[in-house]
């Protein structure tokens, strides 16, 4: 949706929603109204599911984000990394849906998030985009498609927001990548930055651990989150690093922070929806908090199925089989010259 698809009264409104960040010039805008009466998904297109009336929600904006963060009022952020995750992050009230590239181990298996490539991010992006309405939709730049310099950069990220139909990227990495960071935003392309634990480094870093537990180390952390922002950033993600040193560059920053293990100060919150749903077999890091238990439902699910099937219980003939009509069983069998065959459904068994 762009304003000009937008009626003229919802076009004044758009324009009288341009908000700008204080001293960060032109690069952070939204011409997105500030009321959405009726929601299409990022792609424009239309849904395949109806999902169950519920009040319409107002389309996040990076204004709207800037508000909750002077607000004080928390910003949910939740990974999603396909139709159903999306559309359960845009119906249940999150604020920022992120097609992570976690998707690389919690959805595709690889070990780490270094073997995705672009084009299966592109893949689950538009899948993504297809369930989201409300939230602002938000991508991360995979492993190597930002390292070759500016040119790749936005043309990687040009791709994004075209072929993945997101709405802005995120970019891991400080100060070093400020110029190519500025090089997205001073071309309209919204970027959310991450600090600290960077996982696309995991090997360089010697592992996932915590950073900036010491003044020099949090000090280039709190420098490169201020470089990140005076680039244009309109949100910094900050991973793994002491609570109080997130709550220190949360006040030193205009834009919002949003914490991954960086304790209770950001402005707001991320974690991974296979952590969240209680999904993930693999390592759960000591800033998870389970809030769902899927896994135990999932294999409560797939045992009663298997076991329902070779007990015979499913399919049931006149709950979940399909009737012909009258006769014509017994013709089928006149014509193909079988008249001894019989079927009739196998009687319930009681449990
Ligand atoms: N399921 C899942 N959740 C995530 O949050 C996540 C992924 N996968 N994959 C991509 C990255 C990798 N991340 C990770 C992975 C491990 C730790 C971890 O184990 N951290 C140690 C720190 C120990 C220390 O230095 O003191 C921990 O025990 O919390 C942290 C972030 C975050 N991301
Ligand atoms: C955990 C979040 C911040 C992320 O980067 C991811 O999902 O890959």
């Amino acid at each position: 949706m762009n304003a000009q698809m937008l009626s003229s009264a919802s076009r004044t409104r758009a324009i009288a929603s341009i908000a700008r960040f204080r001293n960060l010039g032109q690069r952070c805008m939204s011409v997105r109204p500030l009321k959405y009466e009726h929601l299409t998904n990022t792609t424009g297109e239309s849904s395949p599911l109806k999902s169950a009336p519920s009040p319409p929600r107002k389309k996040v904006t990076i204004a709207s984000l800037h508000t909750l963060r002077q607000e004080r009022t928390p910003i949910t952020v939740l990974t999603a990394y396909d139709y159903p995750t999306a559309r359960a992050a845009s119906t249940h009230g999150i604020d920022i849906t992120l097609v992570g590239d976690s998707l690389a181990q919690v959805c595709l298996g690889y070990s780490s998030t270094t073997s995705l490539t672009l084009d299966e991010m592109l893949h689950h992006c538009r899948a993504v985009a297809r369930g989201t309405s409300a939230p602002l939709l938000v991508a991360d730049m995979p492993f190597g498609s930002f390292y070759a310099g500016k040119e790749d950069t936005v043309r990687a990220a040009v791709r994004m927001l075209q072929e993945g139909n997101v709405e802005a990227v995120k970019l891991e990495g400080g100060s070093e990548i400020a110029g190519r960071v500025q090089a997205l935003t001073s071309i309209g392309i919204p970027v959310m930055a991450h600090v600290g634990l960077l996982p696309q480094r995991h090997t360089a870093l010697s592992g996932y651990r915590v950073q900036g537990r010491t003044a020099q180390s949090g000090r280039s952390i709190l420098h490169s989150a201020l470089a990140l922002e005076e680039a244009g950033a309109f949100s910094i993600v900050l991973e793994a690093i002491p609570s109080s040193l997130a709550a220190y560059i949360t006040s030193r920053l205009k834009v919002p922070t949003i914490g991954i293990g960086a304790g209770p100060g950001c402005s707001g919150q991320v974690l991974v929806w296979d952590d969240v749903m209680g999904t993930w077999a693999g390592h759960k890091a000591k800033f998870v908090r389970r809030f769902g238990d899927v896994k135990s439902e999932v294999e409560r699910g797939v045992k009663a199925y298997a076991s329902a099937v070779r007990n015979g219980s499913f399919p049931q003939h006149e709950k979940e089989g399909y009737g012909m009509d009258d006769g014509e069983i017994e013709k089928l069998l006149e014509m193909e010259g079988d008249r001894e065959w019989t079927w009739s459904p196998p009687k319930l068994m009681s449990n």
